[in-house]
């Protein structure tokens, strides 16, 4: 089993490696090989996967800035998530987080936390993938709602469907699965603290490093 994955496998067909009980996710697209002081870094996963509390861990340690889309749609909109999707339904703060998103200069060099629907907009997986390295935070549901138990955040994360909030969990993990893989240059385990996630990321990025 490879140990060390050079950018040329970045264009290999989607190939899942175990490191040390890491694991690496190489998709089946071109991604970036090249990763620089102005390349964005990507963080998308689920609901209280920790993009949030990675985005803000890395950036400092790399010295970035550090964005969240569901800030930029906070500050554009002057409300949060639940007013914002009360008032105008999920379409309405969809077409605000992808403007966020898109708001972002290609070589702002920043850690970027998105929101944990935003791969379902196949545009805005093409425009991650094209920007920078994509880290997908993979977690079960039992993390999540043991996270989410703690922290709910609900004006940050109002209902998304009718369901239980654990069913409503694996219904979402079964639809977006694939789509955060698709998203994704690098996969990372969710349960590791957060100090072994920053590493992790330093260390993948390092193979993307040209040089
Ligand atoms: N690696 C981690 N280990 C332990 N707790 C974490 C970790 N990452 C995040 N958390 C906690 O989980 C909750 C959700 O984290 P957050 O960063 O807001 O996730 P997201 O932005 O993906 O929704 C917060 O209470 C946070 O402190
Ligand atoms: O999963 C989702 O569809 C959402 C996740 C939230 O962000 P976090 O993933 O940071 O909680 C926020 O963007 C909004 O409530 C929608
Ligand atoms: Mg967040």
């Amino acid at each position: 089993m490879a140990r060390f994955i050079t950018p040329e496998g970045a264009m290999c067909r989607k190939n899942d490696v175990a490191d040390e009980g890491r694991v690496m996710t190489f998709g089946n697209v071109p991604r970036p090989v090249d990763f620089g002081e102005r390349t964005n870094v990507y963080l998308v996963g689920l609901r209280a996967s920790g993009k949030t509390s990675l985005g803000r861990a890395l950036a400092k340690r790399l010295g970035r800035e550090f964005l969240d889309t569901d800030e930029l749609v906070r500050q554009a909109a002057g409300r949060d998530v639940a007013d914002i999707v009360a008032e105008g339904g999920w379409e309405s703060f969809r077409r605000m987080e992808r403007e966020a998103l898109r708001g972002i200069a290609a070589d702002a060099g920043a850690v970027v936390a998105t929101g944990g629907g935003i791969v379902l907009d196949a545009e805005n997986r093409a425009f991650m993938r094209a920007g920078g390295p994509v880290f997908y935070l993979m977690a079960d549901v039992a993390l999540l709602m043991s996270r989410l138990a703690v922290d709910p955040a609900e004006g940050q994360r109002p209902a998304l469907t009718d369901l239980s909030p654990e069913d409503e969990m694996r219904a979402t993990l079964a639809e977006r699965e694939p789509l955060y893989l698709d998203a994704a240059t690098f996969v990372l385990r969710a349960q590791d603290p957060l100090d072994e996630l920053v590493e992790d990321v330093l260390d993948k990025l390092r193979l993307l490093r040209r040089g």
